[in-house]
């Protein structure tokens, strides 16, 4: 029978792990057991949520950290994100200290869902770039500024020679710079850059507005030419990014980002974990891109936790892979740890390690370009920079964390 098995992290004052782990079971699912009739358990039965395992894993705050993994029968509830994650850590996410860690879908559930549209392979198609990690700055200081500044600064950065570009999460519909004047007039920026440079850049524009609203801006910003959306997923909700990737009207590369994501992820306690939610539930809903704090940058993430992101977005499965775009506090002289640690299949993400090169947006690009150049060829930044005067002056005023062969 197809079931979801969600496993828990939570702190117990007792050891009576088995006992919790079974009462959340049956107050998931069917509510109560031993006390009801032969007959009835029979016509419930498959709808009793089962214990798959408990252990103590721990201690914490004088009591015990256990882990428990209950599965769910996917009788109980309609296949989507919403269902499954009320059914899950509904109520439960509210009750004492207890952190959704993981949750596994049978292959038939995994099937129900869209998964990235383009993945990683038609991506490096659309920018024809194949065996590099891609680099994608972002918009830095555009509020309050008009269209001029902002085709301005899309310029230096594309001549930078990023493969992508994306507004800031905070950039939303405005007068000055409107979503479709964005997108038309940035298309042509680009285009003339492609023609002067033959370098290929694309924008995610980012889609914001009512939830009632996004279906229709988003074929709009198809019709206009756009080559991708970015979405603040988590302000709205992972079902909204899968609406978007479902409508075959829209059909865009959709980039997920991390805002708001901290209110769920950050507590040991309490909350989603971070892999479970930028890796699993991202690739499932649609996402190509998927953002998250870098282990190493500004709002650091548990590096076990970003490498565990990374594995779930490229892991075999039915669904295409997405993106892993470790990002936050990111600077050329962080290029060979985030190539160590995510290879070549993920796109390092800057603003300020681009825009506040002392080249410019066009010299921090260059600088990333020139030190993924060198993290690939397995050659050192200090010695890369000696034929990059832009990587050069990065790791001067930024530094460099080589990786220790
Ligand atoms: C985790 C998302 C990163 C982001 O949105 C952003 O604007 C990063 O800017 P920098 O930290 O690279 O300046
Ligand atoms: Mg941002």
């Amino acid at each position: 029978m197809s079931e979801v098995i969600a496993i828990y992290h939570s702190i117990l004052k007792n050891g009576k792990i088995e006992e919790q782990a079974e009462k959340i079971a049956l107050g998931l699912t069917v509510g109560s057991w031993t006390d009801l009739p032969l007959l009835e358990r029979e016509q419930l039965k498959q709808h009793k949520g089962r214990v798959v395992y408990t252990e103590i894993i721990g201690e914490e705050e004088g009591g015990y950290k256990a882990e428990m993994a209950i599965a769910y029968p996917s009788a109980n509830f309609s296949h989507d994100i919403p269902a499954i994650l009320t059914t899950v850590f509904g109520k439960l996410s509210l009750d004492g200290k207890i952190k959704l860690i993981d949750l596994k879908l049978s292959e038939a559930l995994t099937k129900v869902f869209p998964g990235p549209r383009f993945g990683i392979e038609e991506i490096r198609t659309k920018i024809n770039v194949h065996n590099r990690p891609l680099v994608m700055s972002i918009f830095k200081g555009v509020i309050g500024r008009d269209m001029s500044y902002l085709k301005n600064q899309l310029k230096s950065q594309a001549l930078g020679g990023v493969d992508l570009i994306k507004d800031d999460e905070i950039l939303f519909e405005n007068k000055l710079t409107p979503f479709e004047n964005r997108i038309s007039e940035g298309k042509k920026v680009l285009d003339d850059v492609y023609e002067q440079t033959g370098k290929r850049t694309l924008y995610a524009v980012n889609l914001s507005g009512k939830t009632f609203e996004l279906k229709d801006k988003a074929k709009r910003a198809k019709e206009l030419g756009a080559d991708a959306l970015l979405f603040n997923v988590y302000s709205y909700g992972l079902d909204v990014l899968q609406s978007l990737r479902e409508d075959e009207e829209i059909g865009l590369p959709i980039m997920a980002h991390p805002a708001f994501s901290g209110a769920m992820t950050s507590s040991p306690f309490y909350g989603v974990s971070a892999s479970l939610l930028f890796g699993k539930l991202n690739r499932l809903v649609g996402a190509d891109f998927s953002l998250f704090p870098s282990p190493y940058g500004s709002v650091a993430l548990d590096h076990h936790e970003a490498i565990k992101t990374h594995e779930y977005l490229t892991a075999t499965s039915s669904l295409k892979k997405g993106w892993s775009v470790p990002s936050a506090g990111i600077h050329p002289g962080l290029v060979p740890l985030i190539y160590h640690d995510f290879g070549k299949d993920t796109i390092i993400n800057a603003g300020g390690g681009v825009h506040g090169h002392p080249n410019g947006a066009v010299g921090g690009g260059k600088a990333f370009r020139a030190a993924i150049d060198a993290a690939v060829s397995g050659v050192t930044l200090q010695e890369a920079s000696k034929t990059s005067q832009d990587l050069k002056e990065a790791i001067e005023l930024w530094g460099a964390k080589e990786v220790v062969k």
